[in-house]
């Protein structure tokens, strides 16, 4: 067992006894696990069934009142989400040296390690990550499974093509709910005759192994997606928590066969402010480890500037936030994190 002082690699969690300094997060202040409230409570996010006639005002209400609910008659059949996860647990099984064999070359590209936002954190979150950001995925996967190469890449083709439809088509019904349609998007428009074939998504394969100490360590600190939305598959072990303003942080209990989709920062400059991005972040567990599966959206492909919608900021109305790229947004987002939707706000909005 390694000893509390030495070198801890993200790999070897599951095997430790004793929680690290490093990864101790302090109950109070900057670093804190509990930090912006120490409460959590009982209520929870909505269920909605996408089946449902009332689809668009029950996914309205929940964007505008929690920034995140669950989607049950979804569509993605259980094998898919079956697969991932179990691709993604054959991966995390195995040896540290093996996964940091397919580290990524640099924080956000596709491969293992950290979640990219841990550079904001003087403390290290007790998880490991695999992300797809790119085609770069598919080499280290060539080198960790030459047998499995072709059904492994599939599975995840297959994953990325089944979740981009449905995230449209949350996308139509929560705009639906403001009274606007995809139409109504400039560059939603621009975006389909641009030709380019430029992902503005990512794949992020979550470990969370057994924690000695979860009540002081973290597994995801507080953060918000930089996405319009991004769609969770949690395997059957709860961890996700998002925070609400009216009742601190709330623990988003599986259910089977539902997602989850939590509203991104993307989509509060698109609403406007009106559909607020939702902080969440993930704990750890003493008894039982956790795989998560995030589809990140940024919308459809190609480098076309997002902005506020014409038609809800209204004609004399202010629109609250400059247009700007996903990837300017990324960068600036990996600046300054938690600040990137103020460094991006209109200082005197007129209209
Ligand atoms: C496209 C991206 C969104 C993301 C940053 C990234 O460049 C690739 C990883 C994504 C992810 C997944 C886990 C949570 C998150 C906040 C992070 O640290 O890396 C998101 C990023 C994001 O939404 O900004
Ligand atoms: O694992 C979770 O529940 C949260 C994951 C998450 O927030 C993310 O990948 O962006
Ligand atoms: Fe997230």
């Amino acid at each position: 067992m390694p000893s509390i002082t030495e070198e801890v690699s993200i790999g070897d969690l599951g095997s430790l006894q004793t929680l690290p300094e490093s990864f101790t997060w302090k109950l109070t202040g900057a670093d804190s696990v509990l930090s912006p409230s120490s409460e959590t409570v009982e209520e929870s996010i909505p269920l909605i069934d996408l089946s449902d006639p009332d689809v668009t005002t029950l996914l309205g209400n929940a964007c505008k009142t929690w920034g995140a609910f669950q989607i049950a008659n979804h569509g993605i059949s259980q094998k898919l989400l079956d697969d991932i996860e179990s691709l993604s647990k054959t991966f995390f099984d195995m040896p540290s040296e093996k996964k940091l064999e397919a580290a990524s070359s640099d924080k956000g590209v596709s491969g293992y390690g950290e979640p990219r936002i841990s550079l904001f954190f003087k403390k290290k979150m007790w998880s490991e990550g695999f992300t797809i950001a790119d085609g770069s995925y598919r080499n280290h996967f060539l080198s960790l499974w030459p047998h499995d190469f072709t059904k492994y890449c599939g599975i995840i083709e297959e994953y990325e093509g089944e979740m981009e439809k449905l995230a449209s088509r949350l996308l139509c019904c929560i705009l639906g709910s403001l009274g606007v349609t995809v139409d109504d998007i400039e560059w939603a428009y621009k975006a389909k005759n641009s030709g380019s074939k430029v992902g503005r998504r990512a794949i992020r394969l979550n470990h969370y192994p057994v924690c000695p100490e979860p009540e002081r360590a973290i597994g995801l600190a507080a953060h918000t997606d930089s996405t319009i939305l991004t769609i969770l598959h949690q395997s059957n072990m709860g961890g996700l928590q998002v925070f609400r303003e009216e009742c601190g942080w709330v623990t988003v209990e599986p259910v089977p066969g539902a997602l989850v989709v939590n509203i991104g920062d993307l989509f509060h400059i698109l609403s406007n402010g009106k559909i607020p991005s939702v902080i969440h972040r993930a704990r750890v567990n003493h008894n039982r480890s956790r795989i998560s599966i995030a589809y990140l959206w940024g919308g459809p492909a190609g480098d076309v500037e997002i902005r506020p919608i014409s038609k809800i900021v209204g004609p004399v109305g202010p629109s609250l936030y400059r247009p700007i790229t996903w990837n300017e947004y990324l960068r600036i987002k990996y600046q300054v994190f938690d600040k990137a939707l103020d460094a991006i706000r209109v200082v005197n909005p007129t209209n």
